[in-house]
């Protein structure tokens, strides 16, 4: 994987190592001018708190840094797709995943001209979390500055039915109703364990039904009641892996279809994915897919994308391979899935 080298060379102070990907002031800055695009409301940090600790850092590196706040869905995006050209050189992302595909989606609009770095705080942060930047915002904010770093990129899926971009999920069935039914205030009340409570009482409502699966061109029926188009597939939190050889540097789209009804099939899916025992169910099934995958549903499901609810399918996804640079620890490595590949599936 290549790395892009990300901030203007600055002159070295002597006696100081110079990363090659990232060139710094003395102050320990790799870069020179940040937006912070912070969502208040996301997850349960305290936004006068997370900007006192940032524009505290900035300061110490003498460098620009403008907070802006999010009023609610187009600000992150907006601000992000403008910021090359308000001579920003960074963006960085205060708030959940939501905020951080509005923030994807507005740079990838700009022509990437700058990365993105994230501070997780929102209620799940998957994205930053699968990145392995670290859920101490203070430890995950000296990236920008003196902790070894580096930017890589990472695939996006895009839907062009409704022109938008996402980085982690879409789907249809289970992880839609379960988004459908956690408002905001039980995520600030419950944190993740929100996510777990619905995601509990929604399992008996599923029933299996005919989904459809167009994969590169190729058509697929299965049984099942939810089908989930994944990206980046590992649950940090919950400290799962929804499939075997998911990975978000790889340029293919894995697919999974879900199928068990009642306690009894539940509880031994979960029991699987905790084990990473992802072979030899009927109620569990993967596909991969190259550049295009469509699914419908019959009848039809309800659908998420990245955590926000979308619609009903039919849903339609590309792949972006390489779409978006982001900020990660130098010791990330893109090459390298976390655990060793599974290769036969269902
Ligand atoms: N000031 C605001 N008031 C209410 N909603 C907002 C505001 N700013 C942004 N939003 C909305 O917040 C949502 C994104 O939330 P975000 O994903 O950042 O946090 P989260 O849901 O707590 O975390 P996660 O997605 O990681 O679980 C978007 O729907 C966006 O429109």
């Amino acid at each position: 994987m290549t790395q892009i080298p990300t901030a203007e060379a600055e002159p070295a102070a002597q006696n100081v190592t110079i990363p090659e990907s990232h060139p710094r002031t003395e102050g320990g800055a790799k870069y020179h001018r940040i937006l912070v695009i912070m969502n208040p409301v996301s997850g349960q940090h305290n936004p006068d708190e997370t900007t006192r600790l940032i524009e505290t850092r900035a300061a110490r590196a003498g460098v620009t840094v403008e907070v802006r706040r999010t009023e609610g869905e187009g600000d992150a995006e907006r601000w992000a797709r403008g910021a090359a050209e308000e001579g920003f050189d960074v963006v960085l992302t205060a708030g959940g995943d939501g905020t951080v595909v509005e923030a994807i989606t507005g740079l990838i609009r700009s022509g990437n001209k700058i990365p993105l770095a994230q501070l997780p705080s929102g209620t799940a942060s998957q994205i930053a979390l699968a990145l392995t930047i670290s859920p101490q915002l203070d430890e995950a904010l000296e990236l920008l500055f003196e902790a070894p770093s580096k930017v890589v990129e990472l695939d996006v899926g895009y839907l062009p039915q409704h022109d938008r971009y996402f980085a982690l999920i879409t789907g249809a069935g289970f992880d839609a109703r379960v988004i459908e039914e956690s408002p905001r205030e039980l995520k600030r009340r419950f944190g993740f364990m929100a996510y777990v409570m619905v995601g509990v009482k929604e399992l008996f409502r599923l029933k299996r039904r005919s989904i459809t699966l167009e994969l590169d061109g190729k058509t697929k029926r299965v049984r099942g009641h939810t089908a989930m188009i994944v990206n980046i597939g590992r649950i940090d939190k919950a400290n799962i892996s929804i499939g075997p050889d998911i990975w978000h540097h790889d340029g293919v789209l894995d697919i999974i279809v879900l199928g068990a009804e009642g306690l009894r099939e539940n509880l031994a899916l979960a029991w699987r994915l905790l084990r990473r025992e992802y072979r030899g169910s009927r109620h569990l099934r993967y596909y991969q897919a190259r550049q295009r995958v469509r699914i419908t549903a019959r009848p039809p499901l309800p659908t998420q994308i990245d955590g926000d609810p979308l619609g009903e399918t039919p849903l339609e996804v590309e792949i972006v391979p390489k779409g978006v640079r982001v900020l990660v620890p130098e010791a990330y490595d893109p090459t390298t899935p976390p655990e060793a590949p599974i290769k036969a599936l269902a």
